[in-house]
């Protein structure tokens, strides 16, 4: 029986968990805050971040970070990206030496501007074929309600992409296999950014044209900055690229566009942050390091940009979409 970690018990920690009970695995979930552990051991359910789904009974909870990673053939982590190599530096010495490390989070870190793989990799020393994303269209409510939905596991090793999606097959959930770790993890941290301009945009009541040019557009500069970086093409014209810009930038489950729409509507950053009630929005640290990042791979993201104008030096959103709008021509 495979048995998996679960590093992280927030929405899509919890709805993955019971994807991977579902399908038949082992599940311990850490939670950060032992009282949370104790309600989703003791009720089945995690009330904070996932009311009204009740949780497999295969699928378990701890406080105690060595307890979940005890024996674990696949460690997910499922934090958000800013923490993940704080939480990695306590837990690396746990980790069982064989396990495969699975990343769930979409972003690029502040400091360092690496991808999630890289930083397990520095943290933790694994070998990158034992290191995984996880990335596609998947909102934590509609997964874990068991709508249908497909994603992508990327591994350089191919045999441990079909062991994690054996892992997490189910009824309602078909992962597929790839090795391309770096568009999806390019696609998964920059569909948030974009997710952004598209909710300013229906926050100050633009329309269907405007949000499928932004996703359009969007498509185009965030392949840029893959193919840029060694990703394949192919990968951002799959679920994790125009699949996941789709379901972030249209769905009112969405934090990203939530958020972006919070701004439209005329909210502060604070405001906005408060409405997210302590919930990741990853775009809005993101859209500063994949700024960053195409900078220093010499490409344009005009919409990043705008983004990272209207979260962090106080531009107005009508402001940016004139500036946006304001460009010299060009072909498509
Ligand atoms: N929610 C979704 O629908 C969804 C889907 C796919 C991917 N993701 C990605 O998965 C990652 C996690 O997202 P989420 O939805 O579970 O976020 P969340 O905001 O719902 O929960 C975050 C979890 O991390 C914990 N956490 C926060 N700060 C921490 C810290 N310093 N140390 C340890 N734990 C900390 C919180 O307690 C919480 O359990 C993000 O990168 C997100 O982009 C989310
Ligand atoms: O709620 P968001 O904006 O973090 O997006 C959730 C998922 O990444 C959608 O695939």
């Amino acid at each position: 029986m495979t048995k998996a970690a679960v590093m992280g018990s927030g929405s899509w920690g919890t709805a993955f968990a019971k994807v991977l009970a579902d399908a038949g695995t082992d599940v311990m979930m850490w939670a950060r805050r032992p009282e949370l552990a104790q309600c989703i051991e003791q009720t089945n359910e995690n009330k904070d971040y996932l009311p009204g789904s009740i949780l497999p009974e295969r699928l378990h909870a701890t406080h105690d970070p060595e307890v979940a990673l005890a024996n674990a053939d696949i460690v997910v982590l499922a934090v958000p990206s800013q923490t993940l190599r704080g939480n990695l530096e306590s837990w690396k010495s746990m980790i069982p030496p064989d396990a495969t490390l699975l990343s769930l989070a979409k972003g690029v870190e502040s400091e360092t501007l690496l991808r999630m793989s890289q930083v397990i990799a520095q943290v933790t020393k694994a070998d990158p074929s034992r290191i995984a994303v996880l990335s596609g269209p998947n909102l934590a409510r509609e997964v874990a309600e068991g709508q249908p939905a497909a994603t992508v596991i990327a591994c350089p090793d191919s045999a441990r992409a079909i062991a994690v999606q054996k892992a997490c097959h189910t009824g309602y959930f078909r992962p597929y296999t790839n090795t391309d770790v770096i568009g999806c993890e390019i696609g998964g941290a920059c569909k948030n950014v974009i997710a952004l301009a598209c909710g300013m945009a229906s926050g100050v009541g633009l329309g269907d044209n405007t949000i499928a040019s932004i996703i359009t557009r969007g498509l185009a500069e965030v392949t840029r900055l893959g193919v840029a970086t060694g990703a394949n093409p192919s990968t951002l014209a799959g679920l994790a690229g125009v699949g996941d810009l789709v379901a972030t930038c249209t769905s009112p489950l969405s934090r990203n566009r939530s958020f972006g729409h919070a701004l439209g509507r005329g909210g502060s950053l604070a405001d906005a942050q408060r409405a997210a009630h302590g919930q990741v929005a990853e775009g809005v640290k993101s859209c500063t390091s994949v700024r960053a990042l195409a900078n220093s791979y010499g490409v344009d993201m005009p919409l990043t940009n705008a983004v990272h104008r209207v979260c962090h030096e106080d531009q107005a959103v009508l402001d940016a979409v004139q500036q946006l709008l304001g460009r010299s021509t060009k072909s498509e």
